[in-house]
């Protein structure tokens, strides 16, 4: 199959969304939003970096790369509408396994009524999949790391360390582990960015959120610089799932922390909204877990504390960082 034939197999008959005034087909893609800002997220994965033939089935790829990117929109309080794909395909690619990475995609796109309006097809020696996605958000309701307080209760969603804790399995386990342990594979393979709770928290004033894309030792770092706060977070309620207990206490810290890919949000909001937050986080049935606080410490401020038995230590960036030379 030659690129114009490739093309015309992944377009949509048809859009989701009303805001799409022109999808494929032209030079460029155009929509149309009158009401609200636009947030825009581009992120890259790349074979061997981000997925291999042993961890992921195509249909996986596209699922994850465009599940990566919906969860920076989430991560900015947005709703994820439309997204283009960068495609380099390797020779040994076949079409069908072309057309599963594009199902991956439209699977999820399909459950978050977005669209595919464009793209980009070259061959090359390593697949790389490069994805831009379209949200939006209601003007002033953008969420960003910025905006942590003193005093607000540190949150996250879900269970943390999973994605990476299937990642070694797939990795490293037997067959039977792979059988017993599918729900860490699956979270690995399937995350599933927390649009919906998120979608609905637009009367919480004001929240300060990032997703778990790197472990939260990345992320709380990356609030407390940029909010200026000092954010003390206790390990012991760094909510984990129950098989997690399984694995050793070194590696059940290390891939709660900075495991990363669990594609979880990690925020802070006002003592006061909490309970809202709580309540939000019931209807959309999400689980919410507060692990800590967020101080005001001149000396500290910029800096993330690990509670952790009964010491109190500086908890250091430590996810996964590309062009470490
Ligand atoms: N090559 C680049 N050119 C321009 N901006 C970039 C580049 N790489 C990253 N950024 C920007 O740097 C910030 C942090 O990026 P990143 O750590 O990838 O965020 P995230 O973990 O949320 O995906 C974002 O605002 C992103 O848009
Ligand atoms: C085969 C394979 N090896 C290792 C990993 C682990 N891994 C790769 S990138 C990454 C961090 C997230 O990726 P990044 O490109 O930093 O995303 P961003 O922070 O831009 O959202 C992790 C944990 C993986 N997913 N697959
Ligand atoms: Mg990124
Ligand atoms: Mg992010
Ligand atoms: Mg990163």
């Amino acid at each position: 199959m030659e690129e114009f034939d490739f093309i015309r197999s992944i377009q949509p008959n048809f859009y989701r969304q009303s805001s799409v005034v022109k999808g494929i087909g032209d030079d460029a893609a155009i929509v149309r939003h009158t009401n609200e800002d636009i947030i825009t997220t581009v992120d890259t994965m790349v074979e061997d970096v981000h997925f291999s033939s042993k961890t992921t089935k195509p249909y996986h790829i596209g699922y994850r790369a465009l599940a990566a990117n919906i969860s920076d929109i989430a991560a900015m309080g947005g709703k994820p509408t439309s997204y283009v794909v960068s495609i380099v395909i390797p020779d040994s690619w076949t079409a069908d396994e072309l057309q599963e990475i594009y199902q991956g995609m439209n699977g999820l796109a399909k459950e978050c009524n977005m669209d595919l309006i464009g793209g980009d097809t070259v061959s090359g020696e390593q697949l790389v999949l490069s994805i831009t996605v379209l949200g939006t958000v209601l003007k002033g309701k953008a969420r960003f790391r910025s905006d942590a307080q003193e005093n607000d209760i540190i949150f996250v969603t879900g269970t943390l360390g999973d994605a990476a804790c299937g990642l070694h399995i797939l990795l490293n386990a037997s067959h039977t582990d792979h059988e017993k342990y599918q729900y860490f594979i699956n979270r690995h393979r399937m995350p599933m960015p927390r649009v919906s709770f998120i979608n609905q928290s637009d009367a919480i004033k004001r929240m300060s959120l990032n997703d778990i894309s790197d472990g939260i030792a990345n992320e709380a770092n990356e609030i407390a610089m940029a909010s200026d706060k000092t954010l003390i977070i206790d390990y012991d309620k760094v909510p984990s799932h129950p098989q997690l207990f399984d694995f050793s206490s070194k590696q059940k810290f290390k891939w709660t922390l900075s495991g990363g890919e669990d594609f979880e949000l990690i925020g802070t909001v006002s003592n006061r909204d909490w309970e809202q937050l709580q309540v939000i986080a019931k209807q959309t049935d999400t689980n919410i877990s507060a692990i800590g606080i967020v101080r005001n410490d001149y000396k500290k401020n910029g800096t993330v504390w690990l509670q952790h038995n009964q010491e109190l230590n500086r908890l250091e960036k430590s996810g996964y960082t590309h062009l470490r030379r």
